[in-house]
């Protein structure tokens, strides 16, 4: 039996390339493609047994729950997820009517992103300094990306484990900003460049030595088969998974 698959941001980036994956993967059957306009009913629906939401950082939440709602275990890429967004989705799935139900939240479906964003973890802790750059297509609406936010909160939370404290710096004048967003004391830039798809440099520096993580996804193909794996997976697990790394046992 097939995995029935509704595809919400069908038309965009990475909705069209999911669709794609969906139909060339064994044991999975697209059965509606989603875009904006179309609710997301069951008739919309089609029958599906999981969604994939691919959409936009200020409704995928609300789909989220009309998703839950409706009935159908829920994969997403899309990123802006803020903490409190994470929350309010793992009370909805607590609720009686959501029993059964799960959903998978990934801020990068690539695997070298996840293990840079693993390995990052495990380096941090060794360096006195530590800063994240992100690079992408000049069409990606959100800055810093999910993945630079996800990966600067590692290496913040393993920093903080270890009893690091903040990462060295003398800046005291930067009235536009050129030292970047700052993600939990770690700092963040983000370059938009024609040409680009999805980049990330994670730098950590010691006296007399620097480590350089990197990875890049030159084409939307890199992101495919953790967004399948998730989908064949997420019927299995409870609640909300948070990182496709939960997935692979790293
Ligand atoms: N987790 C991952 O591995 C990856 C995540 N992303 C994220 O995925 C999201 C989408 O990226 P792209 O595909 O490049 O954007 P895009 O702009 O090409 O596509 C978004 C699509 O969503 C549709 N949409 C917007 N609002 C909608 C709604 N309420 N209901 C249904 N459809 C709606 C748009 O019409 C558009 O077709 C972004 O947040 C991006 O950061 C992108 C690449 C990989
Ligand atoms: O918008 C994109 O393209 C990407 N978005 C995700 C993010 O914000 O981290 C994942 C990947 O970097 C591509």
């Amino acid at each position: 039996m097939s995995i029935a698959v509704a595809v919400v941001g069908a038309a965009g980036r990475m909705g069209s390339t999911v669709c794609q994956a969906v139909q060339d993967a064994d044991g999975l059957a697209l059965v509606a493609r989603l875009d904006v306009g179309d609710e997301l009913t069951a008739a919309n629906l089609a029958g599906a047994q999981v969604a994939v939401d691919f959409t936009h950082p200020s409704v995928t939440e609300d789909n989220v729950h009309a998703l839950i709602d409706a009935g159908v275990d829920v994969v997403v890429g899309t990123t802006g997820w803020t903490d409190a967004a994470y929350e309010r989705v793992r009370e909805h799935l607590a609720r009686p009517e959501a029993a059964g139900r799960s959903v998978i939240i990934a801020p990068n479906f690539a695997l070298s992103a996840v293990l840079t964003m693993s390995f990052a973890a495990k380096a941090a802790r060794y360096f006195e300094s530590a800063e994240v750059i992100e690079l992408h297509h000049p069409n990606k609406v959100d800055a810093p990306s999910g993945t630079a936010i996800a990966t600067a909160r590692g290496i913040a939370a393993a920093r903080a484990e270890a009893g690091l404290g903040p990462v060295p710096d003398a800046t005291e004048t930067d009235p536009d900003g050129a030292r970047g967003a700052v993600v939990d004391g770690v700092h963040v830039h983000a370059v938009r460049l024609r040409g680009l798809t999805a980049h990330e440099e994670v730098v950590l520096g010691n006296p007399g030595e620097q480590l350089t993580i990197r990875t890049d996804s030159f084409d939307r193909a890199s992101f495919m088969p953790g967004v399948v794996l998730a989908v064949r997976e997420v019927g299995g697990r409870e609640g909300l998974t948070i990182g496709l790394d939960r997935l692979l046992d790293l």
